[in-house]
């Protein structure tokens, strides 16, 4: 039973139903009545209404804000629906701002994209670049209603109560009868055949290639996730008694190994075909478990016929619909007007010999840290730098890519820099959802960073995608927009760091000179009384800074003075006082003075341009993977078979644990509208859903 008012002079505050007077008419367009600083934020919300971004914000967390035309860092102190209490790290002023207003930079960007976006196609973003700590963009879905073309589309999806999909909280309970069938499924134990044996009790001795026992044909363990492989081998996984769950891989000559250190230092020495990644030391990691879904109307055995190292099952439980035809690669293929130079010979490579297990000497680690220069997060929970793959797993996103050992180089194939190019190492299922159309699913459990598939596809010129996306549909394009996503944020970084110097760098009477300098403006800047605003029977209680601070206040006979006034008790003092200082929804940013440095793509042409994966008709599992608020997959760039900086491997790691039987999903980074005239409902089902993909 309230109601969010914008006021003319730059405020926003919610107001009950008793507080709210019916008027006789207003100008045409309403706007004409708004201050002039706030004159274009009112005209596009009103013009947009109801389809607004507004930020989402949890207390404590950070938003750069608009202030006196600099973009300063503000804690977010409290939330109360689409109003927020911001405070100013700076000199700690308080503010309460509406979520939507684009003096907070999320909205201020979404603004900056609009004007600057022209693509016919929406950005699926490969790189996935997003701002450090930069809180996230929401819209709001009512609107379906009063749009008769999206209620038609959507009337179904509102009620998205079971989809959980694969959100970190959302493993969901596959045998309850409420979730959505295609959920439904069963959890089974894999059972290790009779005939493999135990390991030997242990004696002292000299480790050598001698303790490794072949006991399977490499065909028997194909259909089998890669932590199963080391127990169908003899191997043994055992959990210590003690309260800490601590798990230890006893090797079949009997060796017990505690952590990876001391397996990869085993498995060097017994000179072991198997590779580090077929092993995890995390308890909460069922390496047996296998998801079956309850229900198969149509059921494929491998989508891929053969080309995957694992097959790639499919299954449809919610109607009899087949899989549409797509023809299958593994590989990504070079489209007309594409030139990929993947000769050995433009490669650069390392000649360890130690699977190289020693980073520092690695020519190819050490291509991967020279791009993390800017990446001042990647850090262990020691402080040490986080330099790409951790024993083949990947926990952290490196903007800069990762660069792969590779055909040149000396090291084996099991060594730990060698991740992507071996290809897809757990079964996944590709399963028909009711709101989604067809996703991927883990059948068994994955650990965190675990390797899933790259996007592959044919890689088009942006001219070819945009021309075959208008008439063949843009839901399986790709950008690969390394380059960009790499100069955007070197520049961000170093924008980031001009803000905070900035303000850092201010002593405390600049500071107060600042403030009293932005009074004094405001006074100039101010404009002619209008015949509303004396009107002396409305005072708003308006939320605003609770300290004392010189404002400049209008009187009813428009005399300009400056006191010293509570803002707080600003409704309850004399009568006289009508005004208020004029406030902004529209921030005082004047455009930031770029730094022209030429993009790095136009050293290789002048009408070079981002290339386009587009997996429509030629793909792999890659392409079936959802949209996710809450994604539990991240997107990595790899360098493996050229090093070409336009031609990046698109690839796809979990970011946290994966139980069988759950969805896997990525965040599209998708530009929401970027694409005039399209709107696409996300059904995510997440608790942080944004609503919208497009
Ligand atoms: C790359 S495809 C993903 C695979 C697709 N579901 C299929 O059946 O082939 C992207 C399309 O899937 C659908 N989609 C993916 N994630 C979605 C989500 N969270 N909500 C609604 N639709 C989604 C949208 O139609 C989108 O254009």
């Amino acid at each position: 039973m309230q109601y969010l008012i914008f006021f003319d002079d730059g405020y926003a505050q919610y107001v009950t139903s008793d507080g709210i007077l019916l008027i006789c008419d207003n100008s045409q367009p309403v706007w004409n009545d708004i201050y002039a600083e706030s004159h274009d934020f009112i005209k596009d919300y009103i013009n947009k209404y109801p389809s607004w971004p507004m930020v989402r914000m949890s207390i404590n967390s950070m938003v750069s804000t608009e202030w006196n035309g600099r973009w300063l860092i503000a804690r977010v102190k409290e939330v109360d629906c689409a109003m927020a209490k911001l405070r100013f790290e700076n000199d700690g002023r308080e503010e309460w701002i509406y979520r939507g207003s684009p003096r907070l930079r999320p909205i201020y960007r979404c603004t900056e994209n609009k004007e600057t976006n022209n693509t016919t196609r929406p950005r699926h973003d490969t790189a996935a670049y997003k701002n450090r700590n930069e809180p996230t963009v929401e819209y709001n879905k009512h609107h379906i209603n009063t749009d008769k073309k999206s209620a038609r589309k959507s009337t179904g999806g509102l009620n998205n109560r079971n989809m959980l999909g694969g959100s970190s909280k959302g493993q969901i309970n596959m045998e309850d009868p409420d979730v959505n069938i295609e959920y439904q499924g069963t959890m089974e134990k894999i059972k290790i055949p009779d005939n493999v044996p135990k390991p030997k009790e242990y004696v002292p001795h000299a480790c050598s290639p001698e303790c490794e026992i072949d006991n399977k044909s490499s065909q028997d363990l194909k259909k089998l996730s890669p932590l199963m492989i080391p127990l169908f081998l003899g191997w043994s996984r055992e959990v210590s008694r003690s309260p800490r769950h601590n798990i230890a891989y006893r090797a079949p000559c009997g060796v017990s190994l505690r952590d990876y250190d001391e397996l990869n230092v085993y498995m060097e020495k017994i000179n072991s075909p198997l590779s580090v990644d077929s092993f995890c030391f995390d308890y909460t990691v069922d390496c047996l478990a296998e998801f079956k879904p309850t229900r198969d109307l149509q059921c494929i055995r491998d989508i891929s016929y053969g080309k995957e190292k694992k097959p790639i099952s499919c299954v449809n439980s919610v109607d009899y619909d087949p899989l549409p035809f797509m023809e299958y690669t593994p590989y990504r293929i070079v489209g007309d007007g594409v030139s990929i130079n993947t000769s050995d010979d433009f490669l650069a490579c390392c000649d360890c010999t130690d699977n190289c297990l020693d980073k520092t000497k690695c020519a190819c680690w050490k291509l991967t840290e020279e791009g993390i220069a800017f990446d001042d997060r990647l850090q262990d929970e020691n402080g040490i730098p986080i330099i790409g793959y951790q024993n083949r797993r990947l926990k952290e996103h490196i903007i800069s890519g990762i660069y792969e050992c590779n055909s040149k180089c000396r090291c084996k194939s099991t060594c730990l820099n060698r991740v992507v190019q071996n290809g897809v190492s757990f079964p996944l299922q590709v399963f028909k959802t009711s709101k989604k159309g067809w996703g991927i699913r883990a059948m068994h459990d994955m650990p965190d960073g675990s390797f899933i598939c790259i996007y592959s596809g044919r890689v088009l010129t942006d001219h070819s995608a945009n021309e075959g996306g208008k008439e063949y549909g843009d839901e399986y394009l790709a950008e690969l927009d390394f380059i960009e996503i790499n100069e955007k944020v070197k520049e961000d970084y170093e924008s980031d760091v001009s803000d905070i110097e900035a303000n850092d760098s201010m002593n405390d009477e600049e500071r107060a000179e600042n403030r009293s300098q932005t009074n004094d403006e405001n006074m100039e800047s101010e404009p002619e009384m209008d015949s509303h605003a004396g009107d002396s029977s409305f005072v708003a209680n308006v939320k605003v800074p609770d300290q004392t601070r010189s404002v400049p206040i209008r009187r009813t006979n428009g005399q300009k003075r400056n006191l010293e006034v509570d803002l707080l008790d600003f409704h309850r003092d004399e009568d006289s006082i009508t005004a208020r200082t004029v406030n902004r929804f529209n921030p005082q940013i004047s455009p930031r003075k770029k730094k022209k440095r030429p993009s790095a793509r136009t050293f290789f042409g002048t009408d070079e341009s981002v290339y386009i994966m587009d997996a429509k008709s030629t793909g792999n599992l890659g392409r079936y993977l959802n949209h996710s608020c809450m994604p539990n997959v991240f997107v990595q760039n790899v360098f493996v078979d050229t090093h070409d900086i336009r031609f990046p491997l698109v690839a796809f790691f979990t970011n946290k644990y994966i139980r069988a039987g759950t969805e896997l999903t990525w965040d599209y980074h998708y530009e929401i509208n970027s694409v005039s005239g399209r709107t696409l409902y996300c059904f995510c089902g997440t608790p942080y859903c944004r609503n919208r993909l497009l």
